[in-house]
């Protein structure tokens, strides 16, 4: 019977219950089961999940069980803190030595050009190759993941482990998950490197393939301290044709460099309008500002993604809400293009350092 309940696993900490020590009981009368489970929160919301998945396991390994009773109950501090602690244990924290998982770090020079649109529709691109992906949106102050992906409720927090919640199948966190909806973020430095120091380390983002990173616009101080906690990140610039955009994020290159983060390469965003009648590509804003751009940063052009009317809706990334659009198809490109480069260019940039 214990073989059974471990093949159920606590959907937020993604371990089984037998490992996380939550099996209480198992009273087996005749062919009538009633197992006890410790849920590590009180007022847990997945007890209508154990109710069903608990009974399902039980009846898929043992056939001749004819019913199952759940019984749940919570944890004590301390056995929370057992069962958290060897979570913890067993997955190194993001950007620590001996996590396999690889940093994506999306920026760019101006606000507007459409960040966030590829940090989430990479990142759902990614997971849709099979990977397991997280999402921090670290724009502190134009946080705009958690409408993107329909994911604005608040983060459970079990011992003091912040769970990411659960979008489309990509885990996911933003400062826009613990504040008001419409309340102003009016932090300094300082405490602005701490909130960072822990979304990345006191999140359980349970060494994913990919933690994709929506970055402020510009450099600053978010910029400097991800640098710190994270000198392996892959960094990728996101422009628009726009030769004002062109020369901003340039700067940014110039700046990213300075505060020791890598760039890997350049996303040109809304380069073209791709016509659903003719199926021509149209370059409305001008030809050549990625290629340019990257040319002089000495690193590749990754992907020209298209204007997609689209792209504004809201709720569901566009990758998956209309897979078969231009856009959407440019960005599953993007991501097999980073997927099959274990490691891009990990290197200063030559021009400016
Ligand atoms: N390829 C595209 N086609 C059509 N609309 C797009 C495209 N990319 C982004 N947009 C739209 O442009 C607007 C700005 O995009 P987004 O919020 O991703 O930019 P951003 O660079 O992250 O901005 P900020 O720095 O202010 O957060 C959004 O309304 C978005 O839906």
């Amino acid at each position: 019977m214990l073989d059974a309940l471990r093949g159920v696993d606590d959907p937020e900490l993604h371990r089984s219950v037998v490992d996380l020590g939550m099996v209480r009981e198992i009273k087996i009368d005749g062919t009538e089961v009633t197992v006890h489970l410790a849920l590590t929160i009180a007022g847990c919301p997945l007890r209508e999940y154990f109710h069903r998945v608990v009974p399902e396991r039980v009846r898929a390994e043992c056939p001749e069980v004819t019913a199952v009773q759940v019984e749940l109950s919570a944890m004590t501090d301390e056995e929370r803190t057992e069962a958290v602690g060897g979570v913890r244990v067993t997955v190194p924290r993001v950007g620590e030595s001996g996590s396999r998982t690889r940093i994506i770090a999306v920026g760019s020079g101006k606000g507007g050009v459409g960040k966030s649109t590829v940090a989430v529709n990479l990142a759902a691109a990614l997971a849709a190759e099979g990977h397991r992906v997280g999402l921090l949106d670290a724009d502190i102050w134009g946080f705009s993941v958690p409408h993107m992906l329909g994911a604005t409720g608040r983060p459970t927090i079990v011992g003091d482990l912040i769970m990411p919640l659960d979008a489309h199948g990509l885990a996911v966190l933003s400062i826009g998950n613990f504040l008001p909806e419409e309340g102003p973020v009016v932090w300094r430095g300082p405490m602005l490197h701490k909130a960072l120091e822990q979304m990345l380390g006191d999140v359980h983002w349970d060494d994913r393939d990919y933690l994709v990173i929506d970055m402020p616009p510009g450099t600053g101080d978010v910029s400097i301290s991800l640098s710190q906690f994270l000198p392996n990140a892959d960094f990728l610039l996101v422009t628009t044709p726009h030769e004002s955009a062109e020369r901003v994020a340039l700067r940014a290159a110039r700046m990213m460099t300075k505060v020791g983060l890598r760039l890997t390469g350049v996303v040109e965003n809304m380069a073209s309008f791709v016509c659903d009648d003719c199926g021509r590509e149209h370059e409305l804003f001008g030809t050549g500002a990625g290629t340019r751009l990257a040319e002089l940063l000495d690193v590749p052009l990754l992907a020209r993604i298209p204007l997609e009317p689209a792209c504004t809706t809201t709720g569901t990334p566009t990758v998956l809400a209309h897979p078969e659009a231009a856009a959407s198809l440019r960005f599953g490109e993007l991501a097999k293009t980073i997927a099959a480069k274990p490691s891009l260019l990990h290197r200063p940039l030559p021009l400016f350092t």
